[in-house]
């Protein structure tokens, strides 16, 4: 039976992230009108005629990375303030370069440059979060990325709102821009337990359920997160949450480090997912979040970046390693979160945690063809027993060579294809000439 397809590629491993461990040799993948029309043993390409024919014979292509936490403009603060911890890095650094930087000009300007990065790490989706949302949204329709754009709320001025209604108000209103764009999708995003108000809460819940939209929010991230709520609230942050009714599915609870049993069963309940920031958490030695027993319980736990200020990568295949080692030496378990897991966290968990699990987060049929290839014919990664293994602990961003988000080319043998490398270098030295006065 003869096949036609826009895009037909030849790689030497297919990993599906379908079932654990799942490697295909030699398999063609028949790509039409931006999803995945065939998964072709080597016995049947010659039936298919395609318009366009990618060979990678050293290849591994995989599902794209889902980078679940991100504030991808925070790359213009890439290296700003280091060796802090979060409280006295925000408020004592960030917060007041935000203040004086932060503008619609900057979000376009730092996505663009962090989502280039994420491209040459193998990145197609990313769950933002930051101020100017249009500017976000704008920024991932350029880049071609899938985006989820969280609507920043706190309680205090920025730049870009007054106060939670009207943080609300704005997200709102520039979500209306984007209707219709399958690459974008509005999230509400409340900062943390400690920016929000107990009142807009209640307010987030409510338009999430009305709208359906994914809730994007920083908790437990610190033990002095947990202290400050025992002292204004009587009660510690997630606790004082699910009374307030945002623990749910459609939640996606950054960082989650210092967590109880009783917790990690609340969120289990619940049908919370996680996204877990190993490298982001060492670095403000937040802590180790306990994703081995989130996901004994049941939890959906994905991986993120966080932003370049605190990481200071994009780097999702160094965090998906991060991941793994973290997990071994959090546990003095060395079968603590096995290559195949760390690789499903960082695909089809993050797909799952966005609700988009039927769209992407693996290679099967009917879903966007977002998927990316590893050139695995390295010394860095000679010889191959096993692909998975080598994706998680060998391989790194610079051994990406091509990615597709629903079959558009972002990146081709290393190069960029919707962004313009030396425009982005420009911008991003134009900004630290501004930062650093
Ligand atoms: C409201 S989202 C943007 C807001 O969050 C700040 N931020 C960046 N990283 C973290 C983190 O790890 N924990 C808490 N807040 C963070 C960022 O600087 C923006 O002000
Ligand atoms: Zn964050």
């Amino acid at each position: 039976m003869s096949l036609t397809a826009d895009l037909l590629i030849h790689a030497r491993w297919i990993v599906t992230v379908e079932t654990d461990g799942e490697v295909l040799a030699d398999h063609a993948l028949a790509i039409r009108d931006g999803k995945i029309v065939a998964i072709v043993p080597p016995e049947g390409v010659a039936a298919v005629s395609a318009k366009e024919t990618v060979h990678l014979p050293r290849h591994v292509l995989m599902p794209g990375l889902v980078n679940l936490h991100c504030h991808a403009a925070m790359t213009l603060l890439r290296g700003y303030a280091d060796d802090l911890a979060l409280m006295d890095w925000l408020q004592n650094h960030i917060w007041p370069a935000e203040g004086k930087h932060v503008s619609d000009e900057f979000v376009y300007d730092g996505t663009l440059i962090g989502m280039a990065e994420m491209i040459r790490s193998g990145t197609t989706t990313v769950n933002d979060m930051y101020f100017y949302n249009s500017a976000v949204a704008r920024a991932g329709l350029a880049a071609g990325m899938r985006t989820f754009v969280g609507c920043s709320i706190l309680e205090f001025p920025t730049n870009y709102g007054l106060n939670a209604d009207d943080y609300i108000n704005k997200g709102l209103k520039e979500r209306d821009e984007f209707v219709g764009e399958s690459m974008v999708t509005f999230t509400l995003a409340p900062h943390a337990p400690y920016t929000v108000s107990d009142a807009t809460f209640r307010k987030v819940v409510t338009l999430a359920e009305q709208l359906d939209l994914p809730i994007h929010c920083h908790i437990h991230e610190t033990q002095d997160e947990i202290n400050g709520s025992l002292t204004e609230h009587q009660v510690r942050p997630l606790a004082r949450l699910a009374a307030l009714g945002l623990l749910s599915p459609r939640l996606v609870a950054a960082h989650m480090v210092h967590l109880n049993d009783e917790e990690i069963a609340l969120a289990a309940h619940h049908g919370v997912s996680v996204a877990h920031n190993p490298t982001s958490n060492m670095k403000l030695a937040s802590g180790i979040a306990p994703v081995q027993k989130l996901l004994a319980a049941g939890v959906n736990v994905g991986i993120g970046t966080d932003g370049a200020a605190s990481n200071n990568k994009l780097d999702m295949l160094a965090d998906t390693r991060m991941s793994a080692l973290l997990a071994k030496v959090g546990t003095q378990d060395p079968t603590a979160v096995p290559a195949a897991t760390a690789l499903r966290m960082a695909t089809l968990n993050g797909a799952r945690a966005l609700g988009i699990e039927a769209r992407t987060g693996s290679v099967a049929l009917g879903k966007d063809a977002d998927v990316i290839a590893l050139d695995l014919g390295a010394l860095e990664t000679a010889p191959t027993f096993d692909p998975i293994s080598h994706i998680v602990y060998a391989a790194g961003r610079e051994q990406v060579s091509h990615v597709w988000a629903a079959g558009r080319a972002l990146l081709r043998e290393r190069q960029l294809v919707t962004l313009n490398e030396g425009e982005l270098l420009g911008k991003a030295e134009a900004w630290r000439l501004k930062i650093a006065g």
